[in-house]
């Protein structure tokens, strides 16, 4: 068969491949999924207008984040339970990010150990995402686990005081990992423990948090611009610009609409980093022409994963990467840090 062109070929073939029980836990989100469509719907609203005779010669497409090289402004957002989609799971995409010279953010709801996930691709840079659990002697000993295995910084996500309600996952019953499956690193002595999405997480357990580490932290989930300046105030080393794919409330707006508003509160301070409906080297692009550092990618990577495993992640990487490099040439751009505000036009 014809190997998929692109993100949405992809997405296809892992449909066909996948449970439909476990395509829907992917592919679905909160409510009436308002916001999951709307994330992708925003970029293709921005219409682009490239500068021409510009002599950018061929683009760069690194970048440097928290300390951390990345061949291409293109990460790997966390997602939960990648052995739903390959039996490697976890390790299998962390070879693939590896092998594209970009960072992967491994989930605290992994299916893979994050031990097992930084040992099976001992040249993959590592994030590691965090739900702050009101155990706080148990969220350290996850702490001392990411940092152990070496990953470089925290991701907390901060917009699941609660669980989204998936009607697509009612609707299956699917409501748990099958049997031989686990979130691996809530192990504690001989039992694993239940990801806790408490109400009681606040702004004092970012303080908590950023004494216990040296780890830079990262916010993951804000939209206001308000938040985004508290957490200067708390000393975040970075934003993550996210409604969680659309998965925890819906009826938020889309990613690409809240960005610039969080980009002008933040005002450089720190990077401002974008996930939410990135299917193409376009919409990377525009969301760095409108002050994101990079963005992240959720479903597009469980796509390759489901289809090609390891290979299919790299493949998917890899076009993306080459859509974003074509996109920077076309838009006379000799970087990703090349490019501005007036290079969209919503349409
Ligand atoms: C199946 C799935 C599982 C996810 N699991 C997590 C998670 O464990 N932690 C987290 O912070 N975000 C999680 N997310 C949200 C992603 O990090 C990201 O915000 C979102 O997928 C970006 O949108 P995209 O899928 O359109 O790229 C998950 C998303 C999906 C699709
Ligand atoms: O499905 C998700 O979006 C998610 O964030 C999650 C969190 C904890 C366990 C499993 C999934």
């Amino acid at each position: 068969m014809r190997p998929p062109l692109n993100v949405r070929e992809f997405e296809e073939v892992a449909r066909d491949r996948l449970h439909p029980a476990h395509y829907d836990y992917f592919a679905g989100g909160a409510g009436d999924e308002t916001t999951v469509r709307a994330n992708e719907a925003a970029f293709a609203r921005l219409a682009l207008l490239p500068r021409v005779l510009r002599g950018a010669g061929e683009p760069r497409t690194g970048v440097t984040l928290l300390g951390d090289r990345a061949a291409m402004p293109v990460l790997v957002a966390p997602t939960a339970f990648h052995r739903l989609a390959d039996p490697e799971g976890e390790k299998a995409t962390a070879r693939a990010a590896a092998a594209a010279g970009t960072i992967m953010i491994v989930s605290m709801a992994s299916t893979v150990a994050v031990e097992d996930v930084a040992t099976a691709a001992p040249e993959a840079t590592l994030w590691f995402q965090l739900y702050v659990q009101p155990d706080m002697a148990f969220t350290e000993r996850i702490v001392r686990r990411a940092e152990a295995a070496g990953c470089t910084a925290l991701v907390v996500t901060v917009d699941s005081p609660g669980r989204g309600r998936r009607e697509r996952d009612l609707r299956n019953g699917f409501d748990d990992l099958p049997e031989g499956m686990c979130c691996e690193n809530l192990r504690d002595g001989d039992r694993v423990r239940p990801i806790v999405m408490s109400p009681d997480i606040s702004w004092r357990h970012i303080d908590l948090l950023r004494r216990m580490t040296e780890l830079p932290v990262a916010l993951k989930g804000v939209v206001r611009p308000a938040d985004a300046c508290r957490a200067l105030d708390h000393g975040v080393s970075a934003l993550f610009v996210s409604n969680h794919g659309g998965r925890q409330l819906d009826t938020l707006p889309a990613t690409a609409d809240l960005l610039p508003g969080i980009v002008a509160a933040v005002g450089g301070a720190v990077p401002v980093l974008l996930d939410g409906g990135v299917r193409r080297g376009v919409d990377v692009v525009k969301a760095m022409a409108l002050g994101a550092s990079a963005v992240a990618v959720g479903r597009p990577v469980l796509w390759g994963l489901a289809a090609e495993g390891e290979r299919g992640v790299a493949r998917v990487l890899g076009l993306l990467r080459e859509e974003v490099e074509r996109a920077l040439v076309l838009c006379g751009a000799a970087s990703a840090h090349d490019l501005d505000p007036e290079l969209v036009r919503p349409c």
